[in-house]
């Protein structure tokens, strides 16, 4: 724990063994509380970045708006991966663009960029429109029964039904088969079983244990289970001539037009890995950004309504269909969903790895090759130089006007630079037809005893509240 003043680089007092992590087996806030607690910490000094110890790994923090453009951005080939090594013998499913650097994070990039389009993601509109009828319908048979709906639970269905849909061109129809396999697997790999707590805990904090030890993510079954998935749907479609609009048809498309050009295509494997992180990075933040722009919506009434004019007027403008155009036309709706994901970033931190020693500008620092640099979304979302009244929600912070008075490199939800989340569209599409649809069907209101201010998950990366999240929901 002394690495950080041999180096000059402002540290935080009170280390213990965890360094200055909170007790693993005892942790309220976990790794988001650490790194925010040392944002917040830094930046009350004055400093513009600052050195912490997650148990005896030395790990860097910028805390300057433009220290964190350089890392994301400006000096991205000092920082280009996420500083995640995989073995693809071992663990072929996790071979995919998340934990991929250098040379081949660039190449499996590039092929994936165009699928991401906004052309491509009108074709797709229709394919994930498809799902929001079994959602409406679900609600409206639930409300029947109890008007308290556990929307966390509901807005998980309709997620992994789109995603199954889009992703894995199959329809899992949670809502009338809740133990579906899909289910099963997610479960596995969000529910925080043992197996990702540990895996979580050797990649962050112990990185140096998992280069002794290989622990395995995944089990086997779920491996396979993807990975034939994926060879089977493909197969059934070339044999049978089908096409359909989603993820796979793109990537079956790119493979024709490698071959045309005489250059090499994914293989079976690398899809699979593929598709795999498009569920895993797009399911639980897809999901929980709906759930908790409910939650707010729900406790401010007034905004709500307002935005429900606006989803019924331009419905009624379209001739009371959700085209993607309508969608898009929808101003409030993308005020509304930003600051959501200000408040309840999907991921409460960024992470990057430093491929080759940096001189940090204006400073006599050098961050090591090998050190990893942590930015924390969740206080920079709450900073309030940036923010103020940090905690109300206001969606008019995110106008253009406004938006324009904060410095770049302050609103980070999909992170920045060339590592941006590729699917940032697509979530965004998604989250903002399931707010369409359920607030021109019903009105939400917070359950009696229901807290404003959420617990989260402590062990998730993902932001994740404790338990359930019940809204009472009314048809209109
Ligand atoms: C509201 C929804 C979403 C949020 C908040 C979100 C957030 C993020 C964040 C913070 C990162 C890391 C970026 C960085 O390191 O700078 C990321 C990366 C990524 N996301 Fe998303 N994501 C969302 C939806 C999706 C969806 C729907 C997909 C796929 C269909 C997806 C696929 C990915 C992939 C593949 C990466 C890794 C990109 C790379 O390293 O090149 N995400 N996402």
């Amino acid at each position: 724990h002394k690495y950080w003043a041999q180096r000059n680089v402002p540290s935080l007092g009170n280390t213990s063994i965890f360094g200055n992590m909170e007790n693993p087996l005892r942790q309220k806030h976990g790794l988001r509380g650490t790194f925010s607690n040392a944002y917040n910490e830094f930046k009350k000094r004055g400093e513009i970045h600052g050195g912490l110890y997650l148990l005896t790994q030395p790990v860097y923090m910028p805390v300057d708006h433009h220290l964190v453009k350089l890392v994301l951005s400006a000096d991205f080939e000092y920082f280009q991966g996420h500083g995640f090594k995989v073995d693809e013998q071992k663990d072929p499913l996790l071979a995919h663009l998340f934990n991929l650097d250098g040379e081949q994070w660039k190449s499996i990039r590039t092929i994936l960029t165009p699928t991401f389009t906004s052309g491509k993601m009108r074709i797709m509109f229709n394919t994930l429109f498809e799902c929001t009828q079994p959602l409406v319908d679900h609600i409206s048979d639930e409300i029947v029964i109890s008007q308290a709906l556990n929307l966390k639970e509901i807005l998980s269905c309709f997620t992994m039904d789109v995603i199954v849909s889009c992703v894995f061109g199959l329809q899992s129809n949670l809502f009338k088969n809740p133990d579906a396999e899909f289910r099963k697997y997610g479960k596995q790999v969000f529910a925080g079983s043992l197996r990702i707590k540990l895996y979580t805990f050797v990649k962050f904090v112990l990185p140096s244990l998992g280069k002794l030890i290989h622990v395995k993510k995944l089990s086997a079954e779920l491996e396979n289970f993807f990975i034939n998935l994926i060879r089977d749907v493909i197969s059934y479609r070339k044999h049978n001539n089908v096409e359909r609009k989603d993820f796979i048809q793109l990537f079956m498309e790119l493979e024709k037009k490698a071959k045309a050009n005489g250059r090499d295509s994914l293989t079976v494997q690398q899809i699979a890995a593929q598709s795999f992180i498009f569920f895993t990075a797009g399911f639980e933040t897809s999901s929980m950004t709906m759930t908790f722009c409910l939650h707010e919506l729900s406790f401010n009434q007034n905004i709500q309504d307002k935005l429900r004019h606006e989803i019924k007027s331009t419905l009624t403008k379209y001739n009371g269909e959700l085209t993607y155009e309508a969608l898009m036309s929808m101003q409030y709706l993308d005020l509304v969903i930003r600051e959501t994901l200000r408040k309840y970033p999907g991921i409460s931190f960024l992470v990057r790895g430093c491929s080759k020693d940096y001189n940090v500008p204006n400073t006599t620092v050098t961050i090591e090759k090998g050190t990893k640099v942590y930015i924390s979304t969740w206080a920079i979302h709450r900073d309030e130089e940036f923010y103020p009244d940090a905690e109300t929600f206001i969606p008019e912070r995110f106008t253009e006007e406004n938006s324009k008075k904060r410095p770049g490199f302050t609103f980070l939800p999909f992170g920045e630079g060339p590592r941006i989340c590729i699917g940032q569209r697509f979530g965004l599409m998604l989250t903002k037809t399931g707010i369409a649809m359920l607030l021109n069907r019903f009105k939400f209101h917070p359950i009696p005893d229901q807290k404003y201010n959420l617990d989260f998950e402590p062990s998730a990366v993902n932001i994740t509240n404790k338990g359930t999240l019940k809204l009472i929901v009314e048809e209109i």
